[in-house]
């Protein structure tokens, strides 16, 4: 599939400081730091994003007791949500698949990096470093192969700037027969203060609200304070850009391409508690999911078609 906003190439370097890009010893997770202080970490598990850092700010929500060692989906930083999302459908082809998918548990390869074709962050020159992720039908467990049996490829692109982190998917039918999903990027923003954040960019957006017995709604405030349980999932919404303000104050804008949903959600107090993996007990009040995706309805790629899609998330401090 063409799509319309390609992000555009960047300028040669400059032959100053370069990122820097590590792997650590026992091979599981990826690092990438900027000169300028910058830095994001990616787990192979997942290829979740598990730190995203804007010099000392870190810009991500990761649990206390998150678990990292593959065993189960990464509880924070950003888990990435294919090719169902929520509980599957009875009546569909991923009816056998867990809540969210299998690309959070599965294990990514890493593909290397470059940083001369890096995109919408650059400002021209090696100011940017993008890590590309891949997973394939043939990296699968046997169950998840069992369950969705079809020939697929993904490559994550995960480009650290200096002032922004954009996460691109490309999906590529390699079968020969065509298939449906739904992708997201279930991004934990971390946030000082949940009592004083608001979220703009979604007014008259439809949503549904799982909180409220699954009923549909039109989104009112064109700044929505998060005052209890949230799980909103916002269709297709005419603005590009959804920001968190904190005090007022824009924190983060997440800018989608390719993506018309979004999914606001904060457990609360109750819920926290209730998720053996959520710690400390009160880090609902420092956390709030902005997740863009593609999960009203479904993509549909026929053989040898690509799909790709993404967000940029800029740190304003
Ligand atoms: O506990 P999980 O599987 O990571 O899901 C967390 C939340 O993910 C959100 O995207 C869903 O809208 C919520 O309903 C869900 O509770």
């Amino acid at each position: 599939m063409e799509r319309s906003k390609k992000p555009s190439a960047i300028n040669a370097p400059s032959g100053g400081p370069q990122p820097q890009v590590d792997i650590s010893s026992d091979n599981s997770k990826v690092t990438a730091s900027l000169p300028t202080g910058e830095s994001v970490d990616v787990l192979l598990h997942g290829a979740t994003i598990i730190s995203w850092k804007s010099g000392k700010q870190e810009n991500l929500w990761l649990s206390e007791k998150a678990v990292l060692d593959g065993s189960k989906a990464v509880r924070g930083g950003i888990p990435v949500v294919f090719p169902v999302f929520g509980p599957p459908p009875a009546n569909h082809a991923t009816s056998k698949l867990p809540q969210h998918g299998f690309a959070r548990t599965s294990r990514w390869e890493y593909l290397g990096k470059s940083t001369s074709e890096s995109g919408a962050l650059s400002q021209g020159g090696d100011d940017c470093v993008k890590l590309d992720f891949g997973l394939s039908s043939s990296n699968l467990s046997a169950d998840a192969k069992k369950a969705w049996p079809y020939d697929f490829g993904l490559i994550y692109s995960v480009t650290l700037g200096r002032d922004g982190l954009q996460t691109v998917m490309n999906v590529r039918n390699e079968g020969k027969q065509p298939f449906e999903f739904q992708f997201l990027l279930h991004t934990y923003l971390a946030v000082k203060d949940i009592s004083k954040v608001t979220v703009t960019g979604l007014m008259g957006a439809t949503y549904t609200n799982k909180v409220l017995n699954a009923t549909n709604h039109t989104e009112t405030h064109a700044a929505l304070p998060i005052t209890a349980e949230t799980d909103r999932v916002y269709a297709s919404i005419a603005q590009d850009t959804t920001s968190v303000l904190q005090d007022g104050k824009p924190r983060f804008d997440v800018v989608r391409d390719n993506l018309d949903d979004a999914v606001v959600w904060n457990p609360w107090r109750e819920k926290a508690a209730a998720m053996g993996d959520f710690a400390p007990k009160d880090g609902w009040r420092n956390m709030l999911c902005v997740e863009v995706g593609s999960v009203n309805g479904w993509q549909k790629l026929e053989a040898g078609d690509t799909f790709e899609a993404g967000q940029v998330i800029k740190s304003l401090l």
